[in-house]
């Protein structure tokens, strides 16, 4: 890694969408993302997390396009890179879990062989290396006898094993950063936990910096330090994440809180996660111990 720590990784300014220059969707949004952070993006379907993701990627599809803003990369301007130099980066330097796994694993080649191409395109491995590459990226995300699970196509896999898979191939190359696009909400939820965790600890072992695209504030708490709302395609308000249990600055994230989902609904807080940081948020120890906290920003609407 070239960049310095301290630096972002990814830097999305004034970022916005639209259908043509006269139908906006997203409407200047701007976050950073450190090394090793993992951000959240929160709001309610259809406000536009989706569609960030995508565009970091360079994977927003017509009629959708950018209109204006700037992107940053490790300091690079993405939205003025031409499309083969975007597919480098794709795979290798930065890659996307998507809901939904089967919409990125070939229905008609092994698992092995998936995640084997990765090292073959982006690292230029020999075939016989990458697959021994791919066992091992396997491995990592704790798929059990991954020299067997390697020779399985997707549809011979459990949700959640196809879903290990797909981060396999998202971190195959080590990126700087993750886009994680409701990576569990097709998982049961006690699947989801380990995909989560794995997650979190590959973050951490790598340094990846990590965009969390979540409706769901119980796994925004669990992963995220930092977290952004979004509200029909404004980014309404950005705080650390205990901060914005405490105090949600916005009237519209006081409103996902009061809507947030209670111990025995199907989240996390089935598992007692989000009932532990209600209670840590409520602790009069709150506080202590935690890194530095951004300046709360609230970005329209507000009523501090
Ligand atoms: N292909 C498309 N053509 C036109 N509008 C689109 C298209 N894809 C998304 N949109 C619009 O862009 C807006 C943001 O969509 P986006 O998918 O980013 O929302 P989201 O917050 O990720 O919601 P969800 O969790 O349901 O995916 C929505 O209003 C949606 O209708």
């Amino acid at each position: 890694m070239t960049h310095k720590e301290s630096e972002p990784v990814l830097s999305v300014r004034d970022l916005r969408i639209g259908i043509g220059k006269q139908n906006a969707i997203l409407h200047g949004v701007s976050f950073d993302i450190l090394p090793g952070e993992t951000y959240g993006l929160v709001g309610e379907s259809g406000s536009g997390k989706s569609i960030t993701g995508l565009s970091v990627m360079g994977l927003l599809k017509r009629p959708l396009q950018v209109t204006g803003g700037s992107i940053l990369f490790r300091g690079q301007e993405l939205l003025t890179l031409n499309s083969r130099a975007r597919r480098r980066l794709r795979g290798d330097r930065m890659a996307m879990v998507f809901q939904e796994p089967m919409t990125a694993l070939n229905p008609l080649a092994t698992v092995g062989r998936q995640i084997a191409e990765m090292f073959v395109i982006h690292r230029g491995l020999r075939w016989s290396q990458a697959r021994t590459k791919a066992v091992e990226a396997l491995e990592n995300v704790r798929v059990p006898s991954p020299e067997e699970r390697a020779r399985s196509y997707p549809h011979q896999l459990s949700g959640g094993m196809r879903q290990r898979v797909m981060i396999a191939m998202a971190l195959a190359c080590r990126p700087d950063l993750l886009i994680a696009d409701e990576p569990t909400t097709a998982l049961d939820v006690t699947v989801q936990a380990g995909v989560l965790e794995l997650i979190a600890e590959l973050s951490q072992a790598e340094g990846t910096a990590v965009l969390l695209v979540s409706h769901d504030l119980g796994v925004i708490a669990n992963m995220c330090r930092r977290v952004g709302v979004m509200d029909q395609g404004r980014l309404v308000e950005e705080q650390d994440t205990r901060a914005l249990f405490e105090r949600p600055l916005h009237p519209y994230t006081r409103g996902l809180l009061a809507a947030r989902p209670r111990l025995g609904s199907r989240t996390l807080a089935q598992r007692g996660r989000l009932t532990e940081l209600d209670e840590v948020v409520s602790s009069d120890e709150r506080g202590r111990d935690q890194p530095t906290l951004v300046t709360p920003r609230v970005f329209s609407g507000a009523t501090p």
